[in-house]
């Protein structure tokens, strides 16, 4: 029998009870051999509410009985929390625990665990789901979130691989597609596909709710305006924090980005249809046929 096969983790320590975590913990709770999961937090009342929606089963406050026998500790609260949070734990990590994360950013995760841990370093594995939403807190928790979605693991060259093994296990056992990358290459790929996209959407609305005659512009926006910024409902610390530890990828997209509107702009100053249609056309392709991949 496998090693893995046997209950992986008896005791998970999960710091930051919201979206992302008490998702996790949901998923956890549906195996045959659920683990008991720790919730530590930043506000009590929001613990409670994740106590109350049986996310986690006990709350905790003190940290050496929170890390006292934990299998698996997972932060999943705004990356800028990661230093403070390794911080505080390192007095009473044991060899055995398995470290986590689910940051939406890697390079400056993977910097602080580094300088945080030290030797102990090996036993963490930077992880990030690709699922979310714009709505978060204990109550957005979803059992079935990660199911079919893609959790890239960023392992470096000291990261053990049992750690690497149990957290690729874990992320199955929730229904995810486990892929690696390095920190460096998952923060230029997200920052074009995820970190932009939500700059762009927050700038739109901004400018829109600014205007003098912003109650009559979101009086008639419709579906199109809703597809577009439904992600600039997202939670604005947490945005604030991928921004600033994403900053230089972020930079060159939007520098890119903006090249592209001039390029746009001088297309319709022109009254170029040609080359409008033939752009529109091309991105248009490209929409439906990922937007296919992703239903095969
Ligand atoms: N929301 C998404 O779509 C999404 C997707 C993938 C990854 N992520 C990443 O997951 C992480 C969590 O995001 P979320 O959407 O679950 O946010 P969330 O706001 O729903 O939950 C974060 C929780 O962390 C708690 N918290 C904050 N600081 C803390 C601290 N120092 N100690 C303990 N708890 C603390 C907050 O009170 C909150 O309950 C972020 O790093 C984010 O980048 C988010
Ligand atoms: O669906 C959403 O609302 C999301 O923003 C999810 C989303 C994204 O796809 O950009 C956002 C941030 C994460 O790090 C991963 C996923």
């Amino acid at each position: 029998m496998p090693w893995y096969n046997s209950i992986m983790f008896k005791k998970i320590v999960i710091f930051g009870v919201g979206l992302i975590g008490g998702s996790v913990a949901l998923a956890l709770k549906k195996l045959p051999q659920a683990p008991q999961i720790v919730g530590v937090g930043r506000h009590s009342n929001s613990l409670q509410e994740a106590y109350q929606l049986g996310l986690i089963d006990v709350i905790e406050t003190d940290l050496s009985s929170a890390m006292q026998a934990a299998d698996l500790v997972i932060i999943a609260t705004p990356v800028a929390q990661t230093p403070a949070i390794l911080r505080a734990i390192r007095p009473f990590l044991n060899d055995s625990t398995v470290l986590t994360d689910a940051g939406s950013t890697k390079s400056d995760v993977m910097g602080y665990a580094r300088t945080e841990l030290g030797p102990q370093f090996s036993q963490f594995v930077g992880g990030h789901p690709i699922a979310g939403a714009e709505k978060s807190g204990p109550s957005a928790a979803m059992a079935d979130l990660y199911v079919g979605k893609n959790v890239i693991l960023t392992p470096e060259n000291e990261t053990a691989p049992e750690a690497l093994a149990k957290v690729t296990r874990l992320w199955q056992d929730c229904g995810a597609i486990v892929s690696s990358m390095t920190a460096e290459a998952h923060d230029h790929v997200f920052a074009a596909v995820s970190h932009l996209p939500h700059l762009l959407a927050f700038a739109l609305v901004e400018d829109l709710a600014k205007r003098d005659n912003a109650d009559i512009l979101f009086k008639f926006a419709a579906s199109g305006f809703r597809d577009f910024t439904r992600i600039a409902g997202s939670h604005p610390e947490m945005w604030r924090d991928i921004a600033l530890a994403n900053k230089t990828a972020l930079l060159r997209e939007l520098q890119i980005y903006q090249q592209a509107l001039t390029e746009m702009t001088s297309l319709l100053v022109q009254n170029d249809g040609d080359a409008l249609h033939a752009l529109f056309a091309h991105a248009s392709h490209a929409r439906n046929d990922w937007a296919k991949s992703k239903i095969q």
